[in-house]
């Protein structure tokens, strides 16, 4: 049972256990009618044959206020494209398939390709990028949530209580991200969440010194959760990076462009667990490794935005003092473990610190060797400013591919 602490500026809604997931369903339907639900769903082919997904779709098919579908799908070939538009065929309510790979969506990345505009980084950042101009082009939905497709623990009320914070017609929220904890077969895991993210902001507050910007990035319960829900009119202005600070970089640009009421975090579910990914302890290029990479630079470039200059001395202090206080969390979560009748691998635990300490001076050379390397693929603003009529023609391919291969 969740406590109702409020840490920071950013409101946190908690679930205090007192409601059926009915009666809040019954209040979603209501919503819908003021403003549309819609649902964004990245997802790679792979994903269709995994465990998680069917049961993800057999769930959300049963769900009655959601006005739109968008699913981003990547690495299929044409036959997988059809295979797709069958799996999720099963769902009722009105749902498109953007096919990533497809000849009409390549084209338009090619025609935003030569203009300098499209994302330079194949990955989630630009499957998610793409679903929100089709958004942005459907204009079905007013409030959207975006969930990852590996959820092993799905249920009905993970979708309500994300969307819910921005669906409300009384709430002013923008932007609201899912929290939970990550605790399954007896272990706890978000390993770069607990032991890259969290001691990471800390060191940097003890560098840099007093921040604001950091003092709201560590009211987030999980920063790396890739659920979170926004209203339509966010997605005009919102940078998205396409590496792995995709997380990371969406609540840095919240902070950017909102005031923090208009933020918040809610409690989406009691258990989570996903695909896990390796660590890759020896390949900087692949898994936690690199994504702790991206994560760090993207904290770094943020920074520098705010005025703050690094150098390598800068970064062995943030490494150090990152240590410290990483050690220190493996400590405390041995203890929160062992009290919940839980196991945590020390060896593991170090093992993730050490390299997430190595990848920090690794990000921060990378850094002072290209300072200006950005992977933030441009807001659909400057887009469309650009080309006034790139929604249509997006719009347009979808539902040409839709037409073309949707079995008769
Ligand atoms: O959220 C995280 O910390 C990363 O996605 C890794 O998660 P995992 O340890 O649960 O695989």
């Amino acid at each position: 049972m969740a406590d109702f602490y409020q840490n920071g500026s950013v409101t946190t809604l908690h679930n205090l256990g007192q409601r059926s997931y009915e009666d809040m369903e019954k209040e979603l339907v209501s919503f819908n009618q003021t403003r549309p639900l819609g649902l964004l769903l990245p997802s790679l082919f792979s994903e269709l044959e995994g465990p998680a997904l069917a049961k993800i779709i057999d769930k959300i098919a049963q769900v009655p206020y959601l006005s739109e579908v968008v699913i981003g799908l990547d690495r299929a070939d044409e036959a997988q494209y059809r295979y797709a538009l069958e799996f999720f065929d099963k769902l009722p309510q009105h749902h498109r398939v953007l096919w990533n790979d497809g000849p009409r969506l390549k084209a338009i990345d090619a025609k935003l390709q030569a203009l300098g505009l499209a994302p330079t980084e194949l990955g989630k950042g630009r499957n998610v990028w793409y679903c929100m101009g089709y958004i942005l082009a459907s204009n079905r939905a007013e409030s959207v949530a975006l969930h990852d497709c590996d959820i092993l623990t799905y249920e009905k009320d993970l979708l309500a209580r994300l969307l819910y914070p921005v669906a409300h017609p009384q709430f002013n929220y923008e932007f609201s991200k899912g929290f939970y904890a990550r605790v399954a077969d007896g272990k706890i895991n978000g390993r770069v969440s607990r032991l890259l993210v969290t001691p990471l902001i800390r060191a940097l507050k003890r560098v840099v010194g007093p921040n604001e910007y950091l003092d709201y990035m560590d009211c987030f319960r999980y920063p790396l959760a890739g659920e979170f829900s926004f209203r339509r009119d966010v997605l005009n202005d919102l940078r998205i990076p396409s590496d792995w600070g995709l997380e990371i970089g969406v609540l840095s640009e919240m902070h950017r462009n909102y005031a923090t009421n208009r933020i918040c975090q809610v409690d989406i579910a009691d258990v989570y667990d996903h695909k896990h990914q390796d660590l890759s302890l020896d390949n900087a290029e692949a898994g936690l490794s690199k994504m702790s990479i991206d994560i760090t630079k993207a904290f770094f470039r943020k920074l520098a935005t705010q005025g703050h200059t690094f150098s390598t001395e800068t970064f062995r202090s943030i490494k150090a003092t990152y240590f410290r206080i990483a050690l220190d969390y493996v400590e405390t979560y041995r203890h929160d473990a062992l009290m919940n009748g839980l196991s945590l691998d020390i060896h593991n635990e170090e093992a993730a610190v050490e390299m997430f300490a190595k990848n920090i001076m690794n990000a921060g050379q990378t850094f002072l060797e290209n300072p200006m390397e950005t992977p933030f693929i441009p807001t659909w603003n400057r887009v469309i400013s650009a080309e006034p009529n790139i929604l249509n023609e997006l719009k347009e391919a979808v539902e040409q591919d839709n037409l073309e291969f949707i079995p008769k």
